[in-house]
């Protein structure tokens, strides 16, 4: 009889797809349709974000830190009284969803391990790209903070930055 189960028990780190730059790496670990699940490392004081894709290529996020500790970012870039939401995010704190309408980002406060899960295939073109990195380092008294090329040539939005519980 032939079986349909190519391996049992595929272990998604055998073979991801690896990108990366001098600040940390992604792995595509899972993708199929619009279903993928990434995994990224960032050293400390790495920003990335903040991130939103348009239409029609919205894209939820479940994320979660596997390792190390963040302060995570939302905001919505679409509402003229918006704010910055930030919280600190570390392995207890379990799995958090980032709704689509949100542009999203993380400063890694150590060495951090990072995975979410998409609901939406990647798509760079539809990628915009928010530069608040000047405003989170004022308001949380940030150090050092290391930014891609992409991410320093963000759309600018100053806005007030407030804690969520
Ligand atoms: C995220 C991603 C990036 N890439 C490529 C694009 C680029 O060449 C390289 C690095 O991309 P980035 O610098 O945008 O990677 P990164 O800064 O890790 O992007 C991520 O940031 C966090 C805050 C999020 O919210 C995520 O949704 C995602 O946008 O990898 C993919 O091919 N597929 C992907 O899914």
């Amino acid at each position: 009889m032939t079986s349909h189960v190519a391996k049992p028990f595929a272990c998604l780190l055998d073979q991801p797809v690896t990108l990366g730059d001098q600040r940390g790496c992604i792995k595509i670990l899972y993708e199929k349709g619009n279903v993928v699940l990434k995994r990224s490392t960032s050293q400390k004081g790495v920003f990335r974000g903040l991130h939103r894709q348009r239409a029609p290529s919205l894209q939820d996020k479940i994320i979660r830190v596997l390792s190390g500790r963040i302060y995570d970012f939302v905001t919505d870039p679409d509402d003229p009284q918006g704010v910055i939401w930030y919280r600190e995010i570390t392995p207890e704190t379990d799995w958090v969803h980032i709704a689509a309408h949100l542009a999203h980002g993380f400063y890694a406060i150590t060495d951090v391990e990072f995975e979410y899960f998409c609901d939406g295939r990647y798509d760079e073109a539809a990628e915009d790209s928010y530069f608040v990195a000047d405003v989170l380092s004022e308001a949380l008294s940030l150090g050092d903070m290391q930014l891609s090329n992409k991410d320093k040539a963000g759309i600018p939005l100053a806005r007030p930055v407030r804690q969520a519980n």
